[in-house]
Order: C-alpha cells, then sequence, then structure tokens
C-alpha cells in the first residue's frame, strides 16, 4: 500500500468485507451483527457461532464470511490507528486499563444479571439491587455505553446490548470475563515490578499474578485454595472451549481419535472434564481418566452425565508426582504446557515418560507459533496475548513447534514429534501436537 491511497486501501478492504458479510447473513438468513439484542442469539458471525445445522456449501460460505469479518477487524484497527494520529493513538491506548476496570465492576457487582433482558431499569433501581454505590455506577456504566456494553434506552435508564446480554446467557463467558478482570488483570499491572524485582525469572511463584496477589503460590495451587475462584476459572475454560478458534470441536476434529480403536486417554491436567466428555460423546471406543487437583475433580464428578459413567473416570492428580496410571495409549495434555516456564513443563512430560508404552503417545493440544510469515494480524494479536497472559499469570509462555521438540527431548530424548495436527489453522487455537517414543 502506498502512503498516499492508504487509507482508500483500508476502506476499500472494509467495504468489500461488508459486503460479504451482508450477503451471508441474506444468504443464510443469520441475523446481521447488531448492537441491539434480538430474541435469537443464534447464527452470529461476530460471535464465531453458528449454531444451525449446515451442509458443505453453507460451511463454506461461512468460513468465507468469517474470513471476510476478520480481515474486516484489521482494516478497520489499522484504519483507526492511521487516522487518529500516533499521538492520539498512544495516549487512546494508555488509557485503556479503564476498560477492564469497568469490566471488572460490571462482574464484581453483578450488573448484568441485575438488568432485565427485556425491559430498562433505572440507574437507581440497579444500585440499590447491586449495591454498587449510585455514582460511581453511573459514571462506569457512561464509559461501557461508549464500548456498546449497556446503553441509555432513556435519561436515567440502562439496558442491555448484545453484549451484555451475553454476560448473562452465557455464564461461562462471564466466568472468563471475571478470572481476565480478577485474577489476570491485577497480575498484569505488576509485570514491570515482576521484571525490575526477578529479572529472567523462570519460577512461576515469581509473576506479577504474585506480586498482585502477594502469595508465593503458583496460580494453580493458590486457585486451589479459593474454591469459588477456580470454580470460575474451571467454568470459563469450559466456556472459552464452546466456540471459536479454541473450541473443543477442534479437539474432537483436529486429530483422528478413532484410529486409536479401544484405547484409554489420561487427560493429564483435565479440569472438570469439559474436553474428555465431548471426545467420549463422539468417540464410543475411548476410555478417559481425568486427573487434577482435588477441587477441579470435584466439580467434574458432579456434572458426569450417567450415561458416560462407565468411559470416563475422575482421579485426583499432580501432574509433578510420578504417573500411576501405567502403559496407558495416551496421555493428553490440554492448554497444561504452556502454563509452565520451561524447566517445570519437562517436569511435567518426564513424569508420563516411565508410564509409556512402546505404541504409547503424547498428545498435546496449545498454540503452536507459527514463523512470523505465516501469522496475520487478527490471529498474531490472539497469540500474543495468550503469550503475555502466561507471562503475567504464572511465568510461562506460548511455544513454537521447535520449543515443543526441545522440550520434549529434555524430557527423553526418545519423545519426538510424530505430527503436527491442523498445523496454521489458527495459532491461537487448538494446534494438536502427537509425540511417540522413537527407538534410539
Ligand atoms: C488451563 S487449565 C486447562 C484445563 C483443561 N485441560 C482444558 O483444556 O480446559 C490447566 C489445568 O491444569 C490443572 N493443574 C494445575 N496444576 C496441576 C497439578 N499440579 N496437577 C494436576 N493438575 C494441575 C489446573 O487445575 C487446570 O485444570
Amino acid at each position: 500500500m502506498s502512503d498516499s491511497t492508504v487509507l482508500l486501501e483500508l476502506a476499500a478492504t472494509i467495504s468489500n468485507a461488508a459486503l460479504a458479510i451482508t450477503r451471508h447473513t441474506l444468504e443464510s438468513s443469520a441475523p446481521a451483527p447488531s448492537f441491539f439484542p434480538r430474541s435469537s442469539t443464534k447464527g452470529t458471525i461476530n460471535g464465531n457461532v453458528v449454531t444451525h445445522k449446515q451442509d458443505s456449501k453453507s460451511e463454506l460460505a461461512e468460513k468465507e464470511a468469517l474470513n471476510a469479518a476478520a480481515s474486516l477487524i484489521q482494516a478497520s484497527t489499522d484504519l483507526q490507528i492511521l487516522v487518529s494520529g500516533p499521538e492520539n493513538y498512544l495516549k487512546s491506548l494508555s488509557y485503556g486499563y479503564h476498560d477492564i476496570t469497568a469490566l471488572a465492576v460490571v462482574v464484581e457487582f453483578n450488573l448484568a444479571q441485575h438488568v432485565p433482558l427485556d425491559t430498562p431499569i433505572s440507574f437507581k433501581e440497579l444500585s440499590l439491587q447491586s449495591g454498587c454505590s449510585l455514582g460511581r455506577l453511573e459514571r462506569v456504566l457512561r464509559l461501557l455505553f461508549v464500548r456498546r456494553i449497556f446503553y441509555e434506552p432513556r435519561p436515567g435508564y440502562i439496558a442491555h446490548t448484545t453484549a451484555s446480554q451475553r454476560m448473562v446467557t452465557n455464564p461461562e463467558l462471564t466466568a472468563f470475563l471475571g478470572h481476565c478482570t480478577h485474577e489476570a488483570f491485577p497480575a498484569a499491572s505488576r509485570l514491570v515490578d515482576s521484571l525490575r524485582r526477578y529479572p529472567d525469572t523462570e519460577e512461576p511463584s515469581q509473576a506479577g499474578f504474585n506480586i498482585a496477589f502477594g502469595t508465593e503460590d503458583p496460580l494453580f495451587t493458590f486457585l486451589s485454595k479459593h474454591p469459588a475462584r477456580f470454580d470460575r476459572f474451571n467454568q470459563g475454560m469450559a466456556g472459552l472451549s464452546k466456540s471459536g478458534g479454541r473450541s473443543v470441536q477442534q479437539v474432537v476434529q483436529g486429530f483422528p481419535w478413532e484410529s486409536l480403536g479401544k484405547a484409554t486417554v489420561v487427560d493429564v491436567g483435565g479440569g472438570n472434564g469439559h474436553v474428555s466428555l465431548a471426545l467420549a460423546e463422539a468417540y464410543p471406543k475411548l476410555c478417559f481418566v481425568v486427573q487434577d487437583l482435588e477441587a477441579a475433580i470435584a466439580s467434574g464428578i458432579g456434572s458426569l452425565p450417567s450415561t458416560l459413567q462407565d468411559r470416563v473416570q475422575f482421579e485426583v492428580h499432580d501432574m509433578f508426582e510420578p504417573q500411576t496410571r501405567k502403559g496407558i495409549d495416551v496421555f493428553y495434555l490440554r492448554h497444561i504446557l504452556h502454563d509452565w516456564p520451561d524447566d517445570y513443563a519437562v517436569r511435567i512430560l518426564k513424569n508420563l515418560v516411565p508410564a509409556l508404552k512402546s505404541d504409547s503417545r503424547i498428545i498435546i493440544s496449545d498454540s503452536v507459533i507459527p514463523p512470523p510469515e505465516e501469522l496475520h494480524g487478527l490471529h498474531e494479536k490472539f497469540v500474543r496475548y495468550l503469550d503475555m497472559q502466561m507471562m503475567v499469570l504464572h511465568n510461562a509462555r506460548e511455544r513454537t513447534e521447535d520449543d515443543f521438540a526441545e522440550l520434549l527431548e529434555r524430557a527423553d530424548p526418545r519423545l519426538k514429534i510424530r505430527k503436527v495436527w491442523s498445523k496454521g489453522h489458527d495459532a491461537a487455537a487448538g494446534t494438536i501436537v502427537e509425540a511417540v517414543l522413537e527407538s534410539p
């Protein structure tokens, strides 16, 4: 793009993408993107969810519309940056923490849940019901209105937009927001202190999180001592997995699980078991053992459907202790290794090695960061966000394929990557790394 035409070119990209999305919504009779709630929440493009049944033609159209949405978001972001000019852009970026702070108030005082889904409520009534001081509440809400979270249909009243409504209809999304506003955001605000205090540290007890919460406990030890926070975290993880790039469907479809035949999969750090449950539903020959810390296992046992009780078991197991299940076909680690600095990730893998048979596999679902030239705007942003999230919470990181190969090699020189599945699809999403023991 040349400097003299860059604005026009970006505007054309936006216009073409908007046209493609509109055509898709008209042809598929999916609702067009809107700030205002409608009775049906199905089929929105901007939410990356299409819940109606699809044939392959409509799947293709859906994919094209999602690509159009990604290029529109990227082009409109670039356009805003350019039109704002460098000073205004930086100033606006610097105030960004107020958006998260306002969101934290919504989560803390359950504001979305106190606003009726179909009628407005006065600021005064909302203050009374939520316990949030009226004067402050109004000021916080006025920032959120600008961000299209709630709106003021008439003076002194507040009603739902599509975004605020989702905080009511999708409690798992709200749980994820709560983890971000109540654990990750305080942790992020202390990153600079952790870099000053512990430069180059590789300890999960010396992250921004630890300074923010005044604890030497790594995040998960801390969470297991705070059951309400842990439950919110687990719900949030399950919610993230329901749609979009990190959906469980990526796991279900992203690896040839049926080729394992009758096999047992140990889901190491499987949380409340939501991934194992989805896989067990889809592949009736597979059995699962979900291992995690006590609090996560307790919540998983409570929600195990009776239809899967004979194929899914839960057990408390600390992954920093030697693996107790021996001779298992598959050890599965989803979003586990990225929570730990290298030395700890190697210890987790090392603990699996004595339990492996010659034909066992270790299957890892994590982001695999592609080479810089293969990443593009929107996807790169989410990989970078995730990488920062791991840094501020645990001193951990997202990794490249070479990084994974190195971790495996350090755990045991015979451990090699056999294949990286769904590579390049969406680096922030569930890429699957299959590793096996190769004979020396
Ligand atoms: C990011 S979550 C991923 C959960 C699940 N695998 C998923 O994909 O949603 C990390 C999980 O690791 C578990 N975990 C952390 N430390 C652990 C330990 N020492 N032993 C077993 N599980 C642990 C946490 O309780 C949490 O459920």
